[in-house]
């Protein structure tokens, strides 16, 4: 009635001036420039992470609703990452209090070598844990599907990962995990009760008993747990959990909200499709974000469609893990197998594709640990000592060489028997 009213009071000039502006609005919207984006890549690359860095630099970021839901996600994962470990220690035979420094050997090559910061002292091995059980894809239900899974098919068979050697300290752990009697200490203890405790029935999540926060506080600070935890690619654990077990208490403190760095770092897996729309310069972008395990595949070609660009994410530090879904597969050779499949797919023959090589951090960090290069060695006599080189750089290579050099005199005075 009131827009009635005020219509009817309107200037015939007014009425006109509204028309335009109706028009120029619908001409701007039109003009406006939709982009399709596509998220793609194997699971845990890091897709659902970037799309929330598309939403805090470009959109209005996390609303306080979400903020409180993701508060139960991350008291969760915290104790399901301690809970794997402790489960994973059992399994890869590591006791609590476990040093690997204390059981280093100290030749005197292996010092010389150390003396380099680039040096890299453990290597680790690919063996998936006992309890591994593989999840194969079932029936095919469409086209790209079925082409997907001949990618699957064909990664099945080639891509196991390489033959590894076990990590050096393995099987020291291994032994005195066996030969010694546990006796009763509090990281013991405390390990137990997460060990016993079921989140799942626990009403309150957000809420653990102070005792519990102490007791996954305790285990975290063990040597066998940390190391246990180096050794992370022989079984399945987030990438992130030390972020959050490292500051512990700030999750269960009274009136804890996630910041925007807790939420980046939250690992959910995707297991439904989200388009998110955000204004980015004088384009409205369409992202759509989606699952990347095996059996989410089968969700993607529905949004093949009118794709501008495919935005691929590979997680470099994946090149010493297995799939979840299936463990006998090697995580970048999945990338680089499903890569191709969407790379050369003849929907996208002329789709840009846009590639994150994802997870730099990791990786680096993870090359001081785990090499493959060093796990192909099969012979126990033989060392291998790695170094970290930029050629084109005199005074780095002169560091190295100098450390070669001398390294070099020890071996020949040990082959003459000189020393
Ligand atoms: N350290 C580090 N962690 C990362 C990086 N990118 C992503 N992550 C973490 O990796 C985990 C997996 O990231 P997601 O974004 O959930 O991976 P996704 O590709 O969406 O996985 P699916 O939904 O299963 O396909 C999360 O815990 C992220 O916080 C990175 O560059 N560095
Ligand atoms: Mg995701």
């Amino acid at each position: 009635m009131g827009a009635l009213c005020s219509s009817n009071t309107d200037s015939p000039g007014a009425a006109v001036n509204r028309e335009i502006e109706k028009a120029i609005e619908v001409e701007r919207r039109q003009q406006q420039k939709v982009i399709k984006l596509l998220l793609l890549g194997a699971g845990e690359t890091g897709k659902s992470t970037i799309l929330k860095q598309f939403r805090l630099i470009y959109g209005s970021g996390f609303s306080n609703e979400e903020r409180e839901s993701f508060k139960t996600i991350i008291i969760v994962s915290i104790y399901q990452s301690i809970q794997t470990l402790l489960f994973a220690m059992d399994t890869l035979e590591i006791p609590f209090g476990f040093n690997p420094i204390n059981h280093a050997p100290s030749t005197t090559l292996n010092h010389l070598h150390e003396e380099l910061s680039t040096n890299l002292l453990y290597t680790t091995s690919n063996k998936s844990m006992k309890s591994s059980s593989s999840i194969k894809s079932s029936a095919q239900t469409s086209v790209w599907s079925s082409h997907l899974d001949k990618a699957s098919v064909i990664t099945d068979k080639s891509d196991r990962p390489p033959a590894r050697k076990k990590d050096p300290y393995a099987e020291i752990a291994s032994k005195i995990y066996r030969e010694t009697i546990p006796l009763p200490n509090p990281v013991r203890e405390a390990a137990s009760r997460l060990k016993d405790m079921d989140l799942l029935s626990h009403g309150f999540l957000d809420q653990l008993e102070p005792e519990t926060v102490d007791a996954i506080k305790t285990v975290w600070k063990d040597s066998g747990l940390q190391y246990c935890l180096r050794r992370a690619n022989e079984f399945q654990l987030s990438d992130t959990c030390a972020f959050y077990l490292n500051d512990c208490d700030r999750f269960f403190c009274p009136g804890y909200v996630p910041t925007d760095a807790d939420i980046l770092n939250m690992r959910l897996m995707t297991i439904k499709v989200t388009e998110t729309k955000l204004a980015i310069g004088k384009a409205l972008y369409r992202i759509i974000d989606v699952g990347g395990q095996r059996l989410e595949r089968k969700k993607w070609a529905y949004y093949f469609d009118d794709v501008l660009a495919i935005l691929f994410v590979v997680a470099l530090s994946s090149y010493d893990q297995v799939l979840l879904e299936a463990h006998d597969v090697n995580r970048m050779m999945e990338s680089l197998n499903l890569f191709a499949s969407i790379c050369n797919h003849p929907l996208f023959k002329k789709t840009s594709m846009i590639l994150f090589l994802n997870k730099i951090d990791i990786f680096t960090e993870k090359l001081k640990t785990s090499m493959v290069f060093l796990d192909i060695n099969k012979y126990k006599e033989k060392a291998i000592y790695p170094y970290f080189t930029k050629a084109t750089d005199t005074k780095q290579t002169q560091v190295v060489l100098t450390t070669v050099t001398n390294i070099l005199v020890q071996i020949g005075l040990q082959e003459t028997g000189f020393m």
